[in-house]
């Protein structure tokens, strides 16, 4: 579903984010990304995306070259992922249900469908309660379950999430998480970012990274002699 193959980021020319970058990600797996401050791990989400270009190599997302779309191509790539990444922003001026509808209202739903929508991806994170509210009215956490919400109201078949759970509380987490697995149980590829120990010591496959370079342990690791 998701395959690196080769790839190295450059921002700069002294500063490769990622280096050489081989694996892949089949259909319904759920991956934690490990790795220090600075790894290169929010590249890597990024790059899936194509929010990022590879400076070299290949990646593809069901088949498509990410590296070769075309900005018209980029609705289509986008509609089949949920984006879940830092400072990532709810608009305060509008309720949580019209931030959750918003992506359904951009992609041309007709409203009674986009809010029917909204409504029960809000519902399935247990936030259906606080729909009127506005996100400032909000916890920490339950903001961060609003954005998982809109992330998947267009029911993509894969999650991005850069740093779910960074400054919420255990409880918080717990719940973000849950959500997160509840998405992976019905078949969403997740791909998790995450510092958390508390996540990564449950997490049955992670992939670290290390100054841009995948390491071991994981069977993502690439085998001596560079086979994937
Ligand atoms: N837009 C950018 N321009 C220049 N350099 C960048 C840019 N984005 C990231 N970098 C650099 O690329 C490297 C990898 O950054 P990245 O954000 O991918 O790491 P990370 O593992 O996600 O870090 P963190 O855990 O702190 O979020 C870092 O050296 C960073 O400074």
């Amino acid at each position: 579903m998701i395959e690196f193959h080769q790839v190295s980021k450059q921002y700069t020319r002294d500063n490769a984010a990622l280096s050489n970058i081989t694996l892949s990600v089949a259909k319904g797996e759920l991956i934690f990304l490990s790795g220090p401050s600075g790894a290169g791990k929010s590249t890597l989400l990024k790059m899936i995306a194509a929010m990022e270009r590879p400076s070299s190599g290949t990646i593809t997302v069901n088949g498509h070259d990410i590296g070769r779309i075309k900005p018209s191509g980029l609705p289509y790539l986008r509609r089949n992922l949920g984006l879940i990444f830092q400072q990532q922003c709810l608009l305060n001026d509008r309720s949580v249900l019209a931030n959750v509808m918003l992506p359904l209202l951009v992609t041309g739903h007709p409203r009674i469908d986009a809010e029917k929508r909204a409504r029960a991806a809000l519902d399935k994170i247990g936030l259906l309660s606080k729909a009127a509210d506005e996100p400032m009215a909000l916890s920490g956490g339950e903001q961060q379950r609003v954005a998982i919400a809109r992330a998947i109201v267009n029911r993509p078949q894969i999650i991005l999430a850069d740093e779910p759970t960074a400054n919420l509380d255990r409880a918080s987490a717990a719940k973000v998480m849950e959500a997160l697995h509840a998405f992976h149980g019905v078949g969403v590829t997740c791909l998790i970012a995450t510092h958390d120990e508390h996540i990564l010591n449950e997490a049955k496959k992670i992939i670290y990274l290390e100054h841009g370079r995948l390491v071991a342990p994981g069977a993502n690791a690439p085998l001596p002699g560079g086979a994937a």
